[in-house]
């Protein structure tokens, strides 16, 4: 599939207006590749520059964050956040805190929650933030000197009805809670419903910290089973070992597969005998140590320094960690082996060349905007938890989850078969978003 000759002339419009942001490029053209389908069958979808409004976020912020390390010195960073559309409702999507964030990747990440939030189908519209901020080795008293700036600034900009910042790679429980404990300072209001993903006492909902691994874990399992299949005895590659890989990996053994490796940047985990968490916890969440640490525990496991773990032979892959991680040569290796199925827990992780080479194999691929939006629809439940001052239990929450990600495995599945592309998950995912935000963008009128 390539774009018809408007959708081409759209795409380099938005290379051209956005120069050198080559994640968002590539996001927007999977987007529109992925729509062509939908744009044929009904071209009044193109009306009233709808195209050209959805390529084009609602709003931009960029903002010097300044602050002090435990010495003393003052360190400079960039803030962002991006509110790409409230077509549906307020702008929702994390916070990413990464050296090498820039405004490229904020917006690829808030263009790629526009049709992922829409598919949970629970009112959300999409945005993306964070910071070129390295946390890497950073004390705890200094990552809450950081998250005190980066909202001295930010905090204008949200509320609960506005823009509802969540975590991403670097953000998590801790990071939230000191962001709103520095908003809630500044505006004089426990405004809960603000973000997302606190910690439990601060209004966060029990299952957001596993939401997104087990998310993604529900849609495979839902993938496999369109196929006949099930997740038991299956051998799972996952990469990450961050908050989306440690809960796909729990997910996966509770039901009854072996997941055998974890990755971060320095390299991979092979643990044949099925990766123990305990120690995965101790070594990353614990004592905040290299993955790399995890063989001095588990004697039996190999440490690859500088790989990937696609090479390691297994029926699915879960690519958990970050963009464009696997690549073309990485999937041509995966289908040698048998893959039967890919789940995207990160954002747009696999390369077009990767896409293309499972979509030419067969093997099923969910992408990242239908497979890891439990975490975002977790979220969403969370925030009717804060407006109603309810708590709901762990098992309800779950339970609300599962039904979540069976419903946005129908719709993709459906939507696909309808545009006679059956298992192709990528446009299902594509269409079924696009439709629901488009008809949403209609109903709003011009703005
Ligand atoms: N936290 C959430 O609820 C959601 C996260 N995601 C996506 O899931 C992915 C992982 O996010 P989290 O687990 O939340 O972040 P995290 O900060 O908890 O973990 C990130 C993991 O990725 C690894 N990593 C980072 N850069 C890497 C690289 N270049 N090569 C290999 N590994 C690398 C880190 O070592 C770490 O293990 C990201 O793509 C994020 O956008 C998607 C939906 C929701
Ligand atoms: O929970 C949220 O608001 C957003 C999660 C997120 O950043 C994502 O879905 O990529």
């Amino acid at each position: 599939m390539t774009l018809d000759s408007e959708s081409a002339a759209l795409f380099d419009h938005v290379v051209r207006r956005n120069p050198a942001e080559d994640e968002f490029h590539q996001a927007v053209f999977e987007v529109l590749e992925a729509i062509q389908p939908a744009l044929r069958r009904d071209p009044g979808l193109r009306d009233a520059a709808l195209l050209e409004r959805l390529c084009e976020p609602e709003r931009q912020v960029l903002f010097r964050v300044v602050w002090t390390d435990d010495a003393g010195r003052a360190h400079v960073n960039r803030g962002f956040r991006v509110g790409f559309s409230s077509a549906l409702g307020p702008y929702k999507g994390g916070l990413r805190f990464h050296r090498d964030v820039s405004l490229g990747t904020v917006k690829f990440l808030a263009f790629e929650q526009i049709f992922k939030n829409a598919l949970t189908g629970l009112g959300l519209g999409a945005g993306k933030g964070g910071a070129d901020f390295d946390p890497a080795g950073r004390s705890d008293a200094e990552i809450m000197r950081f998250c005190q700036a980066f909202m001295t600034e930010l905090h204008r900009h949200l509320g609960p009805n506005t823009d509802v910042p969540a975590g991403d790679i670097g953000v998590g429980g801790r990071e939230v809670g000191y962001l709103f404990g520095q908003y809630k300072r500044l505006t004089n209001r426990f405004d809960a419903g603000t973000l997302t993903g606190k910690p439990p006492l601060l209004g966060g909902s029990l299952a957001r910290p596993e939401a997104t691994g087990y998310g993604t874990v529900y849609f495979l399992d839902s993938v496999l089973a369109a196929g006949g299949a099930t997740l038991a005895d299956r051998t799972a590659a996952v990469s990450g070992s961050g908050n989306v890989a440690f809960h796909a990996i729990a997910k996966l053994r509770e039901l009854g597969a072996k997941p055998v490796t974890c990755s971060d940047s320095g390299g991979f985990v092979h643990d044949p005998a099925g990766v123990d968490l305990d120690v995965l916890h101790e070594v990353k969440n614990v004592r905040r140590q290299r993955l790399a640490a995890y063989v001095e525990h588990v004697p039996s496991a190999r440490y690859f320094p500088g790989e990937t773990p696609w090479a390691v032979p297994c029926d699915v892959a879960l690519p958990c960690a970050t963009q464009n991680e696997l690549d073309e040569q990485a999937a041509l290796t995966l289908a040698k082996n048998g893959v039967l199925a890919v789940a995207e827990g990160a954002n747009m992780p696999c390369t077009p060349a990767a896409v293309r080479v499972f979509r030419e194999a067969g093997i099923a691929l969910a992408p990242g905007k239908a497979a890891n939006a439990g975490g975002v629809a977790t979220s969403a439940f969370e925030m009717q938890q804060n407006a109603a001052r309810d708590r709901w239990t762990f098992e309800h929450t779950d339970r609300r989850l599962k039904e979540t990600m069976a419903a946005i495995h129908e719709a993709c599945l459906s939507t696909a078969d309808e545009h006679g592309m059956p298992g192709d998950y990528v446009t299902g995912a594509a269409i079924a978003g696009f439709r629901i935000v488009a008809e949403a963008m209609s109903g709003l009128g011009l703005v």
